[in-house]
């Protein structure tokens, strides 16, 4: 089955920016991929501005029905900041944060008020000082945006920095589910991080939509696709 027309046009957002790569990679986690999808790579104001957009559809789409998440008023948004771990949460945050007010159709006026806040890597120790910038989190609903999901670490560490600045994370929105296992685990980084913290998880595209779409776009070799499913063979997630 084809993926909806909204998801090809990003993916071909990020083949046209080279930001989704094929060839081989380290992870974080270290293990060798066959693809890499790098955020970084959307440095140009179109393929900027797409990126966002797909970040701010899916969380309309995910995010818009209070019921989807607890204690949200009917009316309310059910959350008041978006959070980028830093480094290449950073622009996503803010970025999306931009889009979500732009949506067409009066939707973005909800978003009018929304705030945006990221962390610095190392603690900042004059000035201003600490490791948030930004929207101050204490007592605040905060979505998590970041780039894409392996093992879970990195979206770990962020729940962990939130919470220690008295924030409530409500949900997290990646661009790519790399639907792959943890380590030592037949389940999902993702799956595990949803029953762990009992919040909503949700990726514009799956590595499924992946090769999908380039099965569709003709864009991969046999080759690429078959270095693919041996690394999905490997290390891809059961639930
Ligand atoms: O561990 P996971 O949650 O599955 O995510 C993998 C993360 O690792 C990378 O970020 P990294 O921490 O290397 O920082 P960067 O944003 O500075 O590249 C990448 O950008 C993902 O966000
Ligand atoms: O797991 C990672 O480190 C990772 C995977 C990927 O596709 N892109 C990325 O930036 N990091």
């Amino acid at each position: 089955m084809s993926i909806p027309p909204w998801k090809a046009a990003f993916l071909a957002s990020a083949l046209d920016g080279r930001a989704l790569r094929l060839g081989s990679f380290e992870l974080k986690s270290k293990r060798i991929s066959p693809y890499f999808f790098n955020a970084g790579d959307f440095y140009r104001a179109d393929l900027l501005t797409a990126l966002a957009v797909a970040y701010a559809n899916t969380i309309h789409e995910s995010f818009s029905s209070s019921s989807s998440l607890p204690d949200a008023d009917a009316d309310a948004l059910p959350f008041d900041v978006i959070f980028g771990p830093a480094y290449k949460g950073i622009p996503l945050a803010t970025a999306t944060t931009m889009a979500l007010a732009q949506l067409p159709g009066g939707a973005g006026a909800r978003y009018g008020r929304v705030e945006y806040s990221f962390d610095r890597k190392e603690a900042k120790d004059h000035g201003e000082g600490g490791s948030i910038v930004g929207a101050p989190l204490k007592g605040r609903r905060v979505l998590i945006i970041d780039d894409v999901i392996s093992a879970g670490t990195a979206k770990r560490d962020a729940v962990a920095k939130i919470q220690a600045e008295g924030g409530t994370v409500v949900g997290i929105v990646v661009a790519l589910d790399r639907q792959e296992t943890l380590p030592d685990s037949a389940g999902s980084a993702i799956g595990l991080l949803r029953r762990e913290f009992g919040i909503p998880i949700v990726a514009i595209l799956t590595l499924e939509n992946i090769v999908q779409g380039l099965k569709d776009s003709g864009v991969a070799s046999q080759d690429d696709l078959r270095r693919i499913e041996e690394y999905r063979a490997k290390y891809g997630a059961t639930d």
